[in-house]
């Protein structure tokens, strides 16, 4: 997980959404409303995560905020203006990766980048960004024959061609191979450094816990949690796993500081504890003073996974936090 103080970071709202609602079908049993009252704010150089289980509405969502579609209810603003109304002012100033880039598939790398850069204001030399994002060597090939990652790849390098001051990645690294994602990574921890503000969607908790300074989890069309990574994981226990020697009961464990009742299976007992630390020095002390093993002792901090299941299956109350 990463941790770290952003020197391009300031106090300015950058992206502030403030109650979006979003209506699909406009009649009768066909209306959906996949945005219920979503706010959010991110400042300038931070890098939100949206979370969410399929259909929760990530996509519905950035939309709006990408000035692609009209909200039924609430206002958004990026850089200070409505990306619906005003496109003309904020266009140029964000990047967009769409979970889908639709590009001729019979042009090759090097064509669609070109054109692309042509229909964008400040572009940068196609090389540099097909360099960026490892395409280089691919740059003759045909955007049919590329591969699902190599595809994101293109669609991340077309996002960055106009030196975007907002970049929104949608699943950026869905179908790339564990080398491009952490390559994707760092390329996004640099631009984030270099003071673009970046909101992005994405399905792997651990991609939104190594680069996330805060992250939304949203559920049926709501955010139902929001914070840093630290704060939606310690709203749950930490967890400790033993198993005691044959003949040893359960019921001879102490009560611990912090923790909850153990729950023993045969042998196996697991303790679900608020203060780790203060839990296991008492375990460990009584297992020294009693001679007790403790075999396959194994202590941990809930993980974010952890926290983002049990929001999701609405056994949380997580944080909702705000930007103030
Ligand atoms: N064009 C559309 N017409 C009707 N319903 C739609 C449309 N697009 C999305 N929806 C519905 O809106 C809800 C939210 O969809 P959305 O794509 O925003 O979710 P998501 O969180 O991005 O999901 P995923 O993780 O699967 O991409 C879903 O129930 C979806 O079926």
């Amino acid at each position: 997980m990463t941790a770290r103080a952003p020197e391009q970071q300031t106090d300015e709202v950058v992206i502030d959404a403030q109650e979006l609602r979003r209506r699909y079908g406009t009649r009768g049993r066909t209306e959906h409303e996949a945005v219920r009252g979503v706010s959010l704010q991110v400042r300038r150089g931070e890098l939100f995560a949206l979370l969410g289980t399929n259909g929760a509405g990530k996509t519905s969502t950035v939309e709006l905020l990408e000035g692609l579609a009209l909200p039924h209810g609430g206002q958004v603003r990026v850089l200070g203006h409505d990306p619906y109304r005003q496109r003309a002012q904020v266009r140029p100033r964000t990047g967009m990766m769409l979970q889908s880039g639709g590009f001729p598939g019979d042009l090759t790398v090097a064509e669609v980048a070109r054109f692309w850069a042509s229909c964008t204001q400040g572009a940068q030399p196609v090389a540099e960004v097909l360099e960026k994002v490892r395409l280089a060597h691919r740059r003759n090939v045909r955007v049919k024959q590329l591969s699902g990652g190599e595809s994101r790849r293109l669609d991340l390098g077309l996002a960055l061609i106009g030196r975007p001051d907002v970049l929104f990645l949608d699943e950026p690294t869905t179908g790339m191979d564990p080398e491009g994602r952490r390559d994707t990574w760092q390329l996004v921890r640099d631009l984030r450094d270099e003071g673009t503000t970046v909101l992005l969607t994405t399905h792997y908790l651990e991609e939104a816990a190594e680069l996330a300074d805060r992250l939304a989890i949203m559920k049926e069309g709501r955010v139902v949690a929001e914070g840093t990574s630290a704060e939606l994981v310690a709203a749950h226990p930490s967890r400790i796993c033993f198993e005691l020697p044959d003949g040893q009961s359960p019921e001879s464990v102490p009560a611990l500081p912090g923790a909850g009742q153990p729950v023993a299976r045969g042998r196996h007992v697991t303790i679900e504890t608020g203060s780790l630390q203060a839990t296991l020095t008492r375990l460990l002390a009584w297992a020294a003073e009693t001679g007790v093993a403790l075999e396959r002792l194994d202590a941990r901090s809930a993980s974010l996974e952890e926290a983002f299941l049990a929001v999701a299956e609405g056994r949380s109350d997580a944080p909702v936090g705000s930007v103030a």
